[in-house]
C-alpha cells in the first residue's frame, strides 16, 4: 500500500460478449495465454460462465466468457453483467465486443443493443481478420462499424494466431483501476479441476465426432484423485442417449475413443502441470433430462 491507501494493484473484471461461434473462447484462452474455455466449430460450445484471470506484474484481469447471445437468450447478458458488477469486490469495467471479420447480422446487432443498454464502456475487437481477403472492405466495415456506437476503440485480432491479441491485452491492462487483486496471482480460472477435465473431454468428443454427437452429451468425471507419485487419475464418464451413439463414439475397436481420450489427457498434463492417467467409459442413459445429476453436468442449476 502507498501512503494515500490507494493499492500499488490494479484490477477489473472484462466481460467477453458476442453472438456465437466468433471465437470468443478462442480470444480468452488467448488473453489469459491458456485453455480455460473450450471452443470447437459448432456454435453453442460454450455452456458455462467461465473465468479467465490474467496476472501480470501488477496487474490482474478477471474475464468472463459467456455463452454465445442470440435472441433467445435476452437475459443473459444483463444477468451476467449484474452478477459482476454487483460484487463487492470490483466491477465489469469493460467489455469486449466480439464481431467476426466482416459480417454483421441480427444477432450482433442484438448484442450491441445490450452492450448499450449495460452503458459500459465497450472495445469493439474485429476477429478472424485472418479470413478477410478485402482489405478496402474491412476498412470500409471498420468505417460502419464505428458509425454503430460509441466504442472506446475498435480493434481487429486473429484469435486463432494471436496476431494483435497482446496489443489487446496491453490496451484492457493499463485501463485497470487501482484495486486489490481478487484472485491469487497464479490462479488463471476460478473452476476446479475436476470440472476442467470434464469441460477438456466434452471438447474432444465435439471435436472427433463431427455433427452426429447431440448436444445432450454429457460428461461426468467420476474420479479425480492425485496418485502418489503426483500422477492424476481421473475417470470420465461420458453419458449418451442412444446405443447407437455409443457405438460412433467408442469406434471401431475402441481406437475413436482413445485418439478422444489421448487428447484430452495431453490438454489435462498442459493445464494441471501433472501426468495425468485417464480413463474413459461410455454409457447410455435413457431419459436423461428428467435426471438432476446429468443436467447439472450440463450447467443447468449452477446459476
Ligand atoms: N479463421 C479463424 N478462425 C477462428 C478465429 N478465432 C476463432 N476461430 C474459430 O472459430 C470457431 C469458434 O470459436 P470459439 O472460440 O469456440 O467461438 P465462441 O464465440 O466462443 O463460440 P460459442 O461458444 O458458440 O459462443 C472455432 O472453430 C475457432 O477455431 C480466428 O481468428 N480465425
Amino acid at each position: 500500500m502507498s501512503d494515500n491507501t490507494l493499492p500499488e494493484t490494479r484490477c477489473g473484471f472484462v466481460a467477453i460478449v458476442g453472438r456465437p461461434n466468433v471465437g470468443k473462447s478462442t480470444l480468452l484462452n488467448r488473453l489469459v495465454g491458456q485453455k480455460v474455455s473450450i471452443t470447437s466449430r459448432k456454435p453453442q460450445t460454450t455452456r458455462h460462465r467461465i473465468v479467465g484471470i490474467d496476472t501480470e506484474d501488477k496487474v490482474q484481469t478477471v474475464y468472463i466468457d459467456t455463452p454465445g447471445l442470440h435472441q433467445e437468450e435476452k437475459k443473459a447478458i444483463n444477468r451476467l453483467m449484474n452478477r459482476a458488477a454487483s460484487s463487492s469486490l470490483a466491477e465489469v469495467n469493460k467489455v469486449l465486443f466480439v464481431v467476426e471479420g466482416t459480417r454483421w447480422t441480427d444477432d450482433d446487432a442484438h448484442v450491441l443493443s445490450k452492450v448499450k443498454q449495460s452503458g459500459l464502456p465497450c472495445v469493439l475487437v474485429i476477429n478472424k481478420i485472418d479470413k478477410v481477403e478485402n482489405d478496402q472492405a474491412l476498412m470500409e466495415h471498420l468505417t460502419w462499424l464505428s458509425d454503430q456506437h460509441k466504442f472506446s476503440d475498435l480493434f481487429p485480432v486473429c484469435a486463432k494466431s494471436g496476431k494483435r491479441v497482446d496489443a489487446l491485452r496491453d490496451l484492457i491492462n493499463a485501463s485497470q483501476p487501482p484495486c486489490e487483486f481478487i484472485f491469487p496471482e497464479d490462479y488463471i480460472t476460478d473452476r476446479s479441476s475436476r470440472f476442467m477435465a470434464a469441460e477438456i473431454i466434452r471438447e474432444k468428443l465435439m471435436r472427433f465426432t463431427g455433427d452426429e454427437l447431440p448436444y445432450s452429451t454429457t460428461v461426468e468425471i467420476e474420479q479425480f484423485l492425485m496418485a502418489e507419485n503426483g500422477t492424476y487419475r481421473i475417470n470420465g464418464l461420458i453419458l449418451v442417449e442412444r446405443e447407437s451413439q455409443k457405438r460412433m463414439i467408442i469406434g471401431k475397436g475402441g481406437q475413436h475413443l482413445k485418439k478422444i481420450g489421448t487428447e484430452a489427457r495431453k490438454d489435462m498434463e498442459q493445464l494441471f502441470e501433472q501426468s495425468v492417467f485417464l480413463e474413459l467409459w461410455v454409457k447410455v442413459k435413457s431419459g436423461w433430462a428428467d435426471d438432476e445429476r446429468a443436467l447439472r453436468s450440463l450447467g443447468y442449476g449452477l446459476d
